[in-house]
């Protein structure tokens, strides 16, 4: 009871299970009634067998099933389906042998075992049949059982090859229906799978409010530059960018407003940062852009990217009618690691470009008073 015991905890697998028994039920308790009728029409070439009436007893049982599957549990729709899969494969190899369709139940009836109680039960299961059709083999050959037909009639006979046909296709369309199901049920998992590895990576890496990298990875892409300078001789540059008097933003406008003034400055610095550059929000007002460069950058090339920086964030933000302007104060720091011994890790660094910033931050205070 491996399986069906673990169910309960699998909700998923569970919804997977009533939904494949249910189609499995109604497929055969539909093909059921012409395959009993073909069945039944071999009464001339053999008289009544055992197979027959199982044979009627089943289709009934399946129909009624079928008819109220939404009100039985599901552990008894399992082993009703397993019962019946079992008894017309062992019914059917006892009286029609070779000439029957019983082998091809036991495959499905060994496919259930082993889908509901675990590949031990399903292996223990095709090992009993197998020697449970010796043994009828064995009967067979020597004369033990008869064979409830003529063969050579039977196999030249239409009810035969009604039976034959009808009682192959009912296992194969179930095989069909408990694959697919399980297929798509794989599948969909997969999918749902990939989709949450995804929302927790972002979850993880970006930014709640802006979307962009947050602290975290923004620490790991610095280290990897440094490494990267140490290896080939290249050169990082970390500019800090501080959004001035922020503060006053959210005490005149409200929260709402600096948050969608954070978004857009944000939005604005994606404008004028390259692809291969990073960008993260390292918390409240402050942005952090990683440059990684194969050759030292002169001083007008940063001057030129500050510039830029400077100006794509005072361009105004239009808040509900209001438009509300911020400027931002901007340091960096330039890591090579031959050329600037004095900055020994990524905490360096970015001490750095603090000091830078609030260098500029003083600049502009300054210049506001005078
Ligand atoms: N709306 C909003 N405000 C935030 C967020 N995170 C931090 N803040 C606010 O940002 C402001 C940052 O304040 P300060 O660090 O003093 O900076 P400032 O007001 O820009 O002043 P200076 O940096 O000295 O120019 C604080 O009022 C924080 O409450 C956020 O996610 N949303």
């Amino acid at each position: 009871m491996k399986l069906l015991n673990d169910i309960g905890q699998f909700s998923e697998w569970e919804k997977v299970l009533v939904n494949s028994i249910d189609k499995i039920i109604v497929i055969l308790a539909i093909c059921s009634v012409p395959a009993t009728i073909a069945s039944l029409s071999r009464m001339s070439l053999s008289g009544f067998q055992i197979s027959m009436g199982s044979h009627v007893a089943i289709t009934i049982s399946l129909v009624t099933a079928a008819l109220i599957r939404h009100k039985l549990p599901i552990k008894f729709k399992l082993n009703l389906v397993l019962v019946i899969t079992a008894l017309v494969s062992l019914v059917g190899v006892m009286d029609w042998g070779l000439l029957g369709n019983g082998v091809l139940w036991s495959i499905l009836s060994i496919i259930f075992v082993t889908l509901y109680y675990g590949i031990k039960a399903g292996a223990i299961c095709a090992l009993a049949f197998f020697i449970y059709v010796s043994i009828i083999g064995y009967f067979y050959i020597n004369g033990v059982i008869q064979p409830q037909v003529d063969p050579n009639s039977y196999v030249v006979s239409v009810s035969g090859w009604m039976t034959g046909i009808i009682g192959a296709l009912l296992p194969l369309s179930v095989t069909i229906v408990i694959i697919g199901t399980l297929y798509e049920a794989a599948r969909d998992s997969l999918i749902k799978l990939e989709r949450q590895r995804v929302e927790i990576t972002i979850l993880a890496e970006r930014d709640d409010l802006t979307g962009i990298y947050n602290a975290r990875v923004f620490h790991k892409m610095l280290q990897q530059a440094i490494e990267r300078s140490k290896r080939h001789d290249s050169w990082v540059y970390l500019i800090n960018i501080d959004l001035d008097n922020f503060k006053s933003i959210n005490d005149n406008y409200g929260h709402h407003a600096g948050d969608a003034i954070l978004c857009y400055i944000a939005k604005q610095l994606l404008n004028v940062t390259r692809g291969e550059d990073t960008l993260c929000r390292v918390g409240g007002d402050e942005f952090l852009m990683l440059i990684e460069s194969p050759e030292r950058h002169e001083p007008q090339e940063l001057e030129a990217v500050i510039e830029r920086i400077k100006t794509a964030i005072e361009i105004p933000y239009i808040y509900e009618k209001t438009k509300l302007s911020v400027r931002g104060s901007i340091g960096f720091a330039e890591y090579n690691a031959k050329a600037t011994p004095h900055l020994k890790n990524k905490d360096d660094i970015l001490k750095e470009a603090d000091k830078a910033m609030f260098r500029n931050k003083e600049v502009s205070r300054t210049q506001e008073i005078s």
